[in-house]
């Protein structure tokens, strides 16, 4: 489990951006330098090395020297340093990469609650000046400060400093972002850094130094509702420990023993039992920037990716249609029909675009209604589709959980906010005043009363590859374990449930929906449920793991060649599809669609069934968490 975190001193984390070449560099070497931030004779050291080389010393030069000092507390990694002032420590991370910068942002790494904007006096507002700016405001990061750098350059020259602020404090006021001052400065020269300049005795301002200290830090806690992203469930089962430790860090609010948390997207409640910190004895409460985790009084099952949050305070929504403003940075653009992957907290989900609304040029905000696709550096407005849904919040009420990157072939390539949760379309049946009707038995009353959990169990391959018989084994099994379990097979549905469905695709889509419906009310009865069907196209395999849950889902490829089971053909069909008796046979005259990423593949050419069962075994039983008898309840409360 990840260190709780330290706190002493506030901790503010600021970004520093700007076009290249304005000066971040220069600015940074002179805040550590002038707060003493540096190590022991480092600037001494780093002049010396200039005089010795014939360079003129730059502070620019001092991130390049710490970059490799690891060990002084106050040095840099590539991207972040430190320094202090009376009231507080200051991160400064630096965005050179930006997709760097994305990632820290929303895994919550770094995370900045300002940021300084550089721009070079003598070059004035440049693109990236602008393009930063939006991608800011579009992160909810409203208090900035601007530098209006190298004023030596241009002789401290007070027309000039004001044409730049009239200049950039319009493009600012179009994104909806008011900055708190304007700051004239020389990071080569020091002014108005650490102390007021007396070569620009027009400016009444403040120095960089008191406006960070004027920057308003973290919200107290308690002040937002409660969040907290799932990062992991840790099982003790061994020397009478069996807690189940729910892990993440808290993003906001806090939490104490006795509280009802409640988890979305699956809505599953618990009490808190006892609050959990590594190497420290457990805590009475703990609230927001903590790595930790909870117990409950009940066993319920949940898995990494859902936010928990507190019963009665505002909820978060949860859909797996969302409309968001993003913005690309990836080598390729980012295009409809293609799938990628969004990651919000610690949860991570297949994305479609399903529209593009409009694209922005950050730079221009110039708008553009009929591009169907997102290029390099482009803001766009989008909806897109997830696979499922999930937890979030919109970002005025909680930016830290609204804020998502988009991950294209293993790489981020963008990132952006949330704007609104949009209607499941799927939801058909709200539109049709259908409503499923909530017992007060719940899920977890009756996989105690059985003591399991619900389980399906996919079995999928060519006819006469294997399942039916493996099923029925594994059932065998499974039964002399005193589980409780159904199984249910191609030929029992279609001889009552589905005798109106023939083998044309839409029969067998019709054929796997309503067996997928039935599977999931087993499950939700708590049962294992062993499924063996063809089920021959990806997109209905899919539609029933989504369906019944992936956490309980497992799908198993029973494999074994097209020319095998011909071979085999244990009930003569592929005999008769070959004569042109059988129309559209699996493997003949209809496809197959092979699992691309099922759980486990079971070769019958290479296994045995006795071996294939026993994989099978290992499986579900890794999987099943047995609900302690002790605690079995025959009466829900
Ligand atoms: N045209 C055609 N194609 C495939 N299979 C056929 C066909 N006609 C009848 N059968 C028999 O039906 C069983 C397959 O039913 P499923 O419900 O598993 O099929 S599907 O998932 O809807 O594709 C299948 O059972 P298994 O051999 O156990 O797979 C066959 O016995
Ligand atoms: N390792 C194996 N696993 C399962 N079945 C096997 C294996 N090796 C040979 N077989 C034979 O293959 C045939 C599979 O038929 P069946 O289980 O009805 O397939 P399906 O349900 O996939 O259509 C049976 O006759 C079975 O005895």
């Amino acid at each position: 489990m990840a260190k709780v975190l330290e706190r002493q001193k506030e901790d503010l984390s600021i970004v520093i951006a700007g076009h290249v070449d304005h000066g971040k560099s220069t600015i940074i070497g002179r805040l550590l330098a002038d707060t003493d931030s540096l190590p022991e004779g480092k600037l001494q050291q780093v002049k010396e090395t200039c005089r010795r080389n014939s360079k003129p010393f730059e502070y620019a030069f001092l991130l390049d020297a710490l970059k490799d000092e690891q060990s002084q507390g106050i040095t840099i990694d590539s991207a972040r340093c430190f320094f202090e002032t009376d009231k507080r420590r200051y991160i400064i991370i630096d965005a050179p990469g930006h997709i760097e910068f994305l990632k820290n942002m929303v895994t919550g790494a770094a995370r900045a609650e300002a940021s300084l904007l550089v721009i070079d006096a003598d070059e004035g507002v440049r693109e990236n000046s602008r393009r930063h700016g939006y991608m800011l405001s579009m992160l909810g990061i409203k208090q900035v400060a601007v530098l209006i750098n190298k004023m030596d350059l241009v002789g401290y020259n007070q027309q000039i400093f004001q044409e730049i602020v009239e200049e950039y404090t319009e493009f600012l006021h179009q994104i909806n972002i008011k900055p708190i001052s304007f700051i004239p400065v020389s990071g080569m020269r020091g002014d108005n850094i650490a102390n007021l300049s007396k070569r620009t005795k027009w400016y009444q301002g403040e120095t960089i130094l008191e406006v960070l200290d004027s920057f308003n830090g973290e919200k107290l806690p308690g002040d937002k509702p409660f969040r907290m992203p799932i990062q992991d469930i840790y099982k003790f089962t061994k020397g009478g420990d069996d807690r189940r430790i729910i892990a993440g860090t808290i993003e906001s609010g806090q939490i104490k023993i006795g509280d009802e948390i409640v988890f979305y997207p699956s809505g599953k409640r618990g009490k808190v039992k006892s609050i959990e910190a590594f190497n420290e004895d457990p805590k009475e409460s703990v609230s927001v920037g903590y790595a930790t985790g909870f117990t409950l009084e009940e066993q319920i099952y949940i898995t990494r990716g859902e936010v928990a949050t507190l019963a009665g305070q505002s909820r978060p929504q949860a859909t797996s249609r969302i409309k968001v403003n993003l913005f690309w940075l990836g080598k390729n653009s980012m295009k409809k029909q293609k799938d990628y992957y969004l990651k919000l907290g610690t949860t991570k989900v297949k994305a479609k675009i399903e529209k593009v609304v409009r694209v922005i040029d950050a730079s221009k905000l110039s708008q553009n209604e009929d591009k169907n696709e997102i290029e390099r550096h482009d803001v766009a407005e989008c909806i897109l589709k997830l696979e499922k849904a999930i937890a979030f919040d919109l970002i005025n009420e909680i930016a830290e959980t609204s804020r998502f990157v988009i991950i294209d072939n293993y790489e981020i390539a963008g990132g952006g906010i949330i704007q609104n949760a949009l209607e499941d379309e799927e939801n058909w049946v709200s539109e049709n005043n259908i409503i499923w009707h909530e017992g007060e038995v719940t899920y977890e009353d009756r996989c105690r009363n059985i003591g399991q959990q619900g389980l399906v169990v996919w079995f999928t391959g060519l006819s006469g590859s294997g399942k039916s018989t493996i099923a029925v084994e594994v059932e065998k099994e499974l039964i002399k374990q005193g589980k409780v379990l159904y199984r249910l097979d191609g030929d029992n549905i279609r001889y009552g449930l589905n005798s109106d469905l023939g083998f044309i695709k839409e029969d067998r889509d019709e054929n796997i929906r309503r067996i997928t419906e039935v599977a999931t009310l087993f499950k939700d009865a708590g049962l294992i449920t062993l499924a063996s069907f063809i089920s021959p196209f990806k997109s209905m395999r899919d539609f029933a793991k989504k369906k019944i849950g992936e956490e309980n889902f497992i799908e198993i490829y029973v494999k074994a060649n097209i020319e095998v089971c011909v071979k085999r053909d244990p009930k003569g069909l592929y005999e008769k599809a070959k004569q042109g008796e059988i129309e559209n046979f699996t493997g003949i005259s209809s496809p197959y669609e092979e699992p691309e990423d099922p759980d486990v593949v079971i070769d019958t050419e290479e296994l045995t069934v006795a071996e294939s069962v026993e994989k099978v075994l290992k499986l579900v039983d890794s999987l099943q968490i047995t609900v302690d008898s002790e605690t079995q309840k025959r009466h829900p409360n």
